[in-house]
């Protein structure tokens, strides 16, 4: 098989105040998978995320992206090559115009003038937010900002988009067409979530974390109907919701 473009091999991290949040975690992910990243609060998810981006670093193992290690002298490259989409958009937009946050970061990789418009643009179009240009971002919903997060994302055209908990707080509207533009994404996808469902509809892959463990990386499907697995690691199915029939994906 090819070189995983998201290659985590045996990664344990300690946080300063001596807290063990990884336990040697092994992760690979192929160009073009979509991966669901599962478990329970407190299970290490956020902490391996920041590490592929180097974020975080100083754990023992390694962490690799498309074959380039995530350290110091390469995280310019690594940063290009992956993109995190935080859970909360105020922590992405922070400027004064949609125009000026997604142009930040390729700004910052040297593009300008048209180049940088098209840049701009494009993004913005893939998330179906290219009339709100030159609004502030504060003056936008919540799923609007969250889409244009996701665009700020694009511009910098990462190999790996990953995402955190990108269905929070969005209407069952938003939350569908987010779903739609991820799918519509030609990038490899790891995203963490709570939300089972849209894990299914989104990931034929899901890897479980807990305490800092990889316990279980397989089907999204056979994550959902394997019982014991579910219970042991607090993972509940929204009430009603049936994974073996298709007709009880939310909308
Ligand atoms: N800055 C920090 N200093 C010390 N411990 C931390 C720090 N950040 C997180 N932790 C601890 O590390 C463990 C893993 O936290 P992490 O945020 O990675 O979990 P998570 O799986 O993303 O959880 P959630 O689903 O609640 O977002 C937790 O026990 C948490 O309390």
């Amino acid at each position: 098989m090819s070189t995983p473009v998201l290659d985590v091999r045996g990664l344990a991290f300690a946080y300063p105040d001596g807290h063990q949040a990884l336990f040697g975690v092994d992760l690979h992910v192929h160009e073009g998978e979509r991966v669901a990243l599962l478990g329970p609060n407190g299970a290490g998810k956020t902490t391996l995320v920041l590490h592929l981006n180097g974020i975080l670093t100083g754990g023992r193992g390694a962490v690799s992206v498309s074959g380039l290690p995530v350290v110091k002298e390469h995280l310019k490259e690594i940063r290009r090559r992956v993109g995190i989409v935080f859970q909360d958009p105020d922590d992405q937009l922070f400027l004064g115009t949609v125009r000026q946050d997604v142009a930040f970061g390729p700004a910052n990789l040297g593009l300008k003038g048209p180049e940088l418009d098209r840049r701009v643009m494009d993004s913005l179009d893939r998330v179906g937010m290219a009339d709100f240009v030159d609004r502030p971002p504060h003056h936008l919903s919540y799923g609007q900002r969250r889409r244009v997060a996701v665009a700020t994302v694009l511009a910098m055209e990462p190999e790996i988009l990953v995402l955190d908990e990108p269905s929070s707080n969005l209407d069952p509207a938003s939350r569908r067409e987010l779903a739609d533009i991820l799918r519509s994404l030609d990038v490899t996808v790891l995203m963490v979530t709570h939300d089972l469902p849209y894990a299914l509809e989104l990931c034929p892959r899901s890897i479980v974390l807990s305490e800092g463990v990889v316990v279980a990386d397989r089907p999204t499907f056979d994550v959902l109907t394997d019982e014991a697995l579910m219970a042991a690691h607090r993972l509940e199915l929204p009430w009603g919701f049936d994974p073996r029939r298709i007709d009880s994906l939310p909308a």
